[in-house]
């Protein structure tokens, strides 16, 4: 029988609460973020890091500028002792950055705490015991009265023993530790209690963090804790609410974010959610979705590859490619109509940057990030001519127009349908230039002439190379139509131009300018394309190419005759 069941759980009874504000809210500014990559992240990895990997990551969140970094448990283990040791001997702890430690709330790893501490400037010390019914009665056999009284005498520990260390500046920081499982008035009450203690209505500096230690509802419900909690807390004016969410449910940031719409002023997380289990909620994840939103985030998160490359090399951990924000593939289209979109979203930005960013499909510029705009656009199977256009466009500065969009799309799908993957975009370029832009033997641009009289171009044009060479002349409307009368008269053939385009090129390109034409000579047609140092000269080479593929060559030869 499967052991699949249900009816082992039971749902998360919500709170009764009538009065909620926070659906009303936006979030116009950052929260106060705080770190805890150093022991939230670093107590959940197989290989806890060394102090050489300690010290790397947090030299790498000072440089992105958090101002609040948990940097271990030092009571925990003498690792942890040694780290926070050394950044305060070195000195590596800018003024305006506070470390945090964790502690539980047992006097000899208190008193431990602050030994690890001698000498900082500034710290914030972090208590915590869990307040919930299961941990009340399964891990403290006690009642609430008995895990309040832990709490209480932990915050007592933390005073008294920070009395012994007068030259730092203290923040006292005390976590119901399971918030989201506890009573919220029972929460209130233990937190009432450790402010009796701590009387932060008196100038001691306090944090009431909130944990959704193992993330347990919809985020909603989270918020509306939080807000009952900011709502009923006695003196909530004089202390600094937190939340740390943990991501079991896959929402440790909607938590934290719809936690700070409740009234929290402080998150607590980690970069890339690191963390127990399924992770604390993603700091980077968060300062981005506020980053989207034009809110500073507060937070320098510009050079995000290298940052997500330290992470690996500190802990060891993957970063997934679809990553929000920061994996490899989370700017990147395959799918053609996304590519015509974003094709059409940039060039629109470019001509408006004044209107803002609304690029579809990419909900910021991803240069912002250092990524490259090579990364947007990647041709497969499952792309399409607007795709293909954009990489020629940005990659070689080949404008191709719709119809000769289509046609070269439609060779570099056969080529990804046949190879199953991805097109390059250096392959894309040698589909186009083999099956476009080759010009057949024989049938090279050598000279040309034109007059005018009236509405008649009159073209004399030599056609090959070396002692082949064939002199045709004809006339039309203009050159094109010119060279096809030539070459209808020259062959006795009916050629006729399908499509025809020529445009200059930007500087920088070897050529001046392009031309393409399709014509049809039955019911074939053929389509060719030719770049010149002018754009007669690429008008006139792109109708013979496409010439040389279709003229049979029983006709063709001989061509060193005139017709002229
Ligand atoms: C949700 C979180 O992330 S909390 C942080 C968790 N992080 C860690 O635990 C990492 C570092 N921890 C450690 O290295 C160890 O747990 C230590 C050194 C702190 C303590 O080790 P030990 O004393 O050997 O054991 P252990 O952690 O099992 O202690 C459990 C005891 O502490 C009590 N306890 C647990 N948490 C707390 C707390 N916050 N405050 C007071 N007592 C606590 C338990 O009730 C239990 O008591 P009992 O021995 O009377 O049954
Ligand atoms: C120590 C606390 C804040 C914690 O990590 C948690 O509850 O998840
Ligand atoms: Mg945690």
């Amino acid at each position: 029988m499967s052991g699949f069941d249900h009816r082992k759980y039971r749902p998360f009874p919500p709170l009764a609460k009538r009065d909620r504000r926070w659906p009303d809210r936006t979030i116009d500014r950052a929260p106060r973020w705080a770190s805890v990559d150093l022991r939230d992240g670093n107590q959940a990895l197989v290989q806890p890091m060394n102090v050489e990997q300690k010290l790397k990551l947090f030299e790498l969140l000072v440089s992105m500028g958090f101002k609040e970094i948990e940097v271990g448990f030092p009571a925990a283990s003498q690792p942890d002792f040694d780290f926070v040791r050394r950044i305060i001997d070195e000195g590596r702890v800018p003024d305006d950055v506070a470390i945090q430690v964790l502690t539980q709330a047992r006097e000899e790893l208190i008193a431990r705490t602050y030994e690890a501490l001698r000498g900082v400037k500034r710290a914030i010390v972090h208590v915590y015991n869990s307040t919930n019914p299961a941990q009340r009665e399964q891990v403290f056999r006690l009642d609430r009265a008995g895990v309040k009284a832990i709490a209480v005498r932990g915050a007592q520990w933390v005073k008294d023993y920070a009395a012994r260390y007068p030259g730092t500046e203290w923040t006292f920081q005390y976590s119901p530790e399971s918030f989201s499982q506890t009573e919220p008035d029972f929460a209130v009450e233990v937190c009432t209690a450790v402010n009796d203690v701590w009387r932060p209505e008196h100038g001691q500096a306090v944090i009431h963090n909130l944990p959704a230690t193992v993330e347990s509802s919809t985020p909603n419900v989270f918020a509306d804790q939080v807000e009952w909690f900011c709502d009923h807390l006695p003196g909530r004016e004089h202390v600094s609410i937190s939340v740390h969410t943990h991501n079991d449910r896959g929402c440790g940031i909607a938590a934290a974010e719809l936690a700070v719409l409740a009234g929290a002023d402080r998150v607590e997380g980690t970069l890339m959610g690191n963390g127990e289990r399924t992770g604390n909620m993603d700091i980077v994840t968060m300062a981005m979705n506020l980053y989207s939103q034009g809110v500073d985030p507060e937070l320098d998160l510009s050079a995000a590859r290298e940052m997500a490359e330290s992470y690996t090399e500190c802990t060891g951990m993957p970063v997934h490619p679809r990553h929000p924000w920061v994996g490899e593939l989370v700017y990147t289209a395959f799918s053609g109509s996304h590519q015509d979109a974003i094709r059409k979203g940039m060039a629109h930005y470019r001509e408006h940057p004044a209107a803002g960013w609304s690029v579809p499909y990419l909900p910021i510029d991803p240069a912002d990030l250092g990524r490259r705009y090579e990364e947007v656009v990647r041709i497969n199977s499952q792309s399409g001519k607007g795709g293909v256009a954009h990489v020629l466009e940005r990659d070689y500065a080949i404008s191709l127009p719709r119809w000769l969009a289509q046609e070269v799309s439609r060779a570099v799908q056969a080529e990804s349908e046949r190879s199953g993957g991805e097109v390059a975009p250096a392959r894309i370029h040698e589909i186009f230039s083999q099956q476009f832009g080759a010009t057949p033997a024989g049938w090279e641009l050598d000279s040309y002439a034109l007059s005018r009289a009236g509405n008649e171009v009159k073209a004399a044009v030599g056609v090959g190379a070396g002692q082949q060479i064939a002199h045709l002349s004809g006339q039309g409307h203009g050159v094109v139509e010119a060279l096809v009368d030539a070459l209808n008269q020259r062959y006795g053939i009916g050629l006729a131009v399908e499509q025809f385009d020529q445009h200059a090129l930007s500087a920088g390109t070897e050529a001046n300018a392009m031309a393409s034409v399709r014509i049809r000579f039955g019911h074939e047609t053929a389509t060719a394309v030719a770049f010149g140092e002018d754009t007669t000269a690429a008008a006139l080479q792109a109708v013979l190419s496409a010439a040389g593929q279709v003229i049979p060559m029983q006709t063709r030869q001989p061509f060193a005759a005139s017709n002229g």
